[in-house]
């Protein structure tokens, strides 16, 4: 028998309304780790707060591909951890392994059919990395600008990002950047953050939407106009960004982080005048969902691991540590209080 620490879900925040650490609460269980055939004990290293959490809070999260979590039961998400112990003939104590599904829990039994083997030299040994930019935030990146930027080398196109300096936009941002594009621009909430997107990663321009005009700082910054589009957040500063898009260009709609807090179906609604603006300049804008492309994800991971090892894409975190503050973290990454990954350390 083990003592282990869980959060579970103490209230709902309402459709309306931002999250509060008071909606989640820490439990301390008894493990009694006897496994069952085809079962793993796990040690938690690493756990991830993202955005379509927010969905899972609600009882309706309006996503097929999204469960609701439930009052007073285990929440859960993408997780790293090292098996302890192992009934499962797929892996042994000691390997590494990752689920979308890890329960946020210090340990857990797990089946092993809900795990996958990853291998450390993919990362350099920085396994909080298979929660980011080599793992689901990376391949949206990847693949969201593959299959719906359409950026072509040599074409001098203009790209801009948005939530630019969080998991996925500032990855995005960098393979723009690689993959050929002239400009990137990114829009994000601090000039703490502005600066670490320019002076770290590579950004042309970086502009803060709480202290600046959006379409003033665009207008400057994108003297050719915007070519392609990687829209995290949606709302006021997506609809300043598509007033300034090229005809026949591309939006990656990967995310509408501006609209998670509202009742709204998922993408929102747009405004009359965007709508206008995106069918007279025959702008496209597909949903981008990375689960529907996990076909491309041994390649496409292969490709990132490459890029960070060379240096050539650098990977930004904020790390918290304990399990207690996993509700703070996430509430905490809703508001902008990230810059890269949100990550919560659990254990060594
Ligand atoms: N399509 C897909 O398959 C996937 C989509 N996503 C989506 O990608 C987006 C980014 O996710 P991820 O990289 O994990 O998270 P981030 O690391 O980008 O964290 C969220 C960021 O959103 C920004 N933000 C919060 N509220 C607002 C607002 N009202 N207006 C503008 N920006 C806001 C904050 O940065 P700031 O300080 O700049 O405000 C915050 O840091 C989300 O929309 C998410 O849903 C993620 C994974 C897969
Ligand atoms: C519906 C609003 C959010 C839309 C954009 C977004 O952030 C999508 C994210 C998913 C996310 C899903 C993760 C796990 C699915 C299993 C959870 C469960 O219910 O058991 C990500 O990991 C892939 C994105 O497509």
């Amino acid at each position: 028998e083990m003592q282990v620490q869980r959060v579970v879900l103490n209230s709902r925040p309402g459709k309306n309304g931002a999250p509060v650490p008071e909606n989640f609460r820490l439990e301390e269980i008894t493990l009694a780790p006897d496994l069952k055939d085809g079962e793993v004990l796990v040690r938690t290293l690493y756990l991830s707060v993202d955005p379509y959490m927010r969905c899972r809070m609600n009882e309706d999260t309006g996503a097929d591909y999204l469960t609701p979590w439930q009052i007073s039961k285990c929440v859960d998400g993408g997780g790293v951890g090292v098996i302890d112990s192992s009934r499962c003939n797929n892996f042994a104590a000691g390997d590494v392994v990752i689920s979308f599904n890890w329960p946020w829990q210090t340990h857990a039994v797990m089946t092993g059919s809900d795990l996958q083997k990853v291998d450390p030299q993919l990362v350099d040994g920085h396994l909080s990395y298979f929660l980011g930019a080599v793992g689901i935030t990376g391949l949206t990146a990847l693949l969201g600008i593959r299959e719906k930027g359409h950026i072509t080398k040599g074409a001098n196109h203009t790209m801009v990002v948005s939530g630019a300096a969080g998991a996925c936009g500032s990855i995005a941002g960098q393979i723009g950047r690689l993959d050929g594009c002239v400009r990137v621009v990114g829009i994000c909430g601090s000039d703490q953050k502005c600066k670490a997107i320019v002076e770290d990663l590579g950004f042309s321009t970086a502009i803060n939407y709480h202290l600046e005009d959006v379409p003033t700082k665009l207008k400057e910054s994108c003297p050719d106009g915007i070519d392609v589009y990687f829209d995290n957040v949606g709302g006021a500063i997506s609809d300043a960004v598509i007033a300034q898009m090229n005809n026949g260009s591309h939006i990656i709609l990967c995310g509408q982080i501006s609209q998670y807090n509202k009742d709204v179906p998922y993408p929102p609604p747009l405004s009359e005048e965007t709508q206008k603006n995106l069918q007279s300049k025959n702008i496209t804008r597909e949903r981008f969902t990375v689960l529907n492309y996990m076909s491309k994800a041994d390649a496409a991971l292969c490709e990132l691991s490459q890029w960070i090892k060379s240096g050539r894409i650098k990977v930004l975190e904020t790390v918290v540590n304990g399990i207690e503050n996993m509700g703070d973290a996430f509430c905490s990454m809703m508001k902008g209080g990230n810059i890269g990954k949100q990550i919560i350390k659990i254990s060594h």
